[in-house]
């Protein structure tokens, strides 16, 4: 099935593969709101300051899920977009715009304003009010997104838990470049490994396969991933890529202790309740940059809950300056 893709044989590198794509530790950013819950764009270059010298994070990915995408108009995502891209110049890597939407009209104008803007990739989770049935029609959305943005590394956003589309990735690959030449990877939010392998397995080595299933991190290191994007890289990017480095020099005690480090946060956190609002207030907290609350209908959490976590973090990360 796979003839034109043959099955990669080398242990992917996290810092060779896919040098200029999607590598290492990418923080899924929050979009901050004022308290009045419009986009509160003069928050963003303080924040880019906090990732790069504070967490030692120096890749985003603007407008997803963390940055409430769906939950804003496309003209709040463009402003979004330009001031990401403007304010990241020569203090990230790369900055990935995802331009997804329910509409196939918005994502392409999204994905058009993006390559003007100088996004270094775009990319495209798939609808979900109205769902593709099959590996095909998928396809030929995302084909017909990425046509928009044709120069632009174009990468495809796959997180079921919250689109309920469940066609597996690895179909997805077969030939896709025949279809989009920009093609460039995945950005693999979902749990089932063993569908991030086989596109591990099946994948180009100029693709880049990031994981975004943070508590589980390690695992999808152990199947290839390239780098990881998520919403905790926010606060423990830090540690994350300190993480990355154990794996990546065998040191697997010390790569398993950070991440159930992180593993007791989000525990904790889903006991007493997590959600993009308690996430949200956690990176205020951690970074004494006011986010503001999420939009609704979230909400932000009780000063007791938000108080809560804080600690919980405190006690498992240490010292933070804002607390
Ligand atoms: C469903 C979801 O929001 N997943 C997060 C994770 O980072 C998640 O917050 C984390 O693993 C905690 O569960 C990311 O994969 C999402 C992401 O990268 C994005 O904001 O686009």
């Amino acid at each position: 099935m796979f003839s034109q893709v043959a099955p990669q044989t080398k242990v992917r590198n996290m810092t060779s593969a896919a040098e200029t794509g999607m590598t290492g530790i990418i923080a899924a950013v929050f979009t901050p709101l004022t308290p009045e819950g419009e986009i509160n764009l003069p928050v963003i270059e303080p924040y880019i300051d906090y990732l790069s010298k504070k967490q030692n994070v120096k890749s985003i990915f603007v407008n997803g899920t963390t940055g409430e995408s769906m939950s804003l108009s496309v003209a709040e995502r463009k402003a979004l977009a330009e001031e990401w891209c403007l304010k990241a110049k020569g203090n990230m890597d790369q900055v990935v715009v995802h331009v997804g939407c329910m509409s196939l009209k918005d994502s392409q104008e999204l994905a058009e304003h993006a390559a003007q803007i100088g996004a270094d990739g775009i990319a495209v989770i798939s609808p979900s009010f109205f769902k593709p049935s099959t590996a095909d029609d998928l396809k030929e959305y995302l084909r017909q997104v990425a046509i928009k943005a044709p120069t632009v590394p174009f990468y495809y956003y796959h997180v079921p838990s919250v689109t309920g589309v469940k066609v597996p990735v690895r179909d997805l690959l077969h030939d896709i470049e025949k279809l989009i030449p920009s093609f460039k990877g995945v950005k693999f939010s979902g749990s089932d490994l063993m569908d991030f392998g086989q596109c591990v397995s099946h994948s180009r080595p100029h693709w880049s396969l990031v994981y975004g299933v943070d508590e589980q991190l390690i695992s999808g290191l152990a199947m290839g991933a390239t780098g990881a994007v998520g919403s905790t890289y926010n606060y423990i990017g830090s540690y994350m890529k300190e993480m990355m480095a154990a794996y990546e020099s065998c040191d697997q005690l010390q790569a398993r202790a950070i991440q159930f480090k992180l593993q007791e946060l989000i525990c904790f956190s889903m006991k007493i309740g997590f959600d993009l609002g308690v996430n949200k207030q956690l990176m205020s907290d951690v970074s004494g940059l006011d986010l503001g609350p999420p939009r609704l209908p979230l909400t932000r959490p009780t000063p007791e809950h938000a108080k809560a976590i804080l600690q919980k973090y405190l006690s498992l990360f240490g010292y933070c300056p804002f607390a």
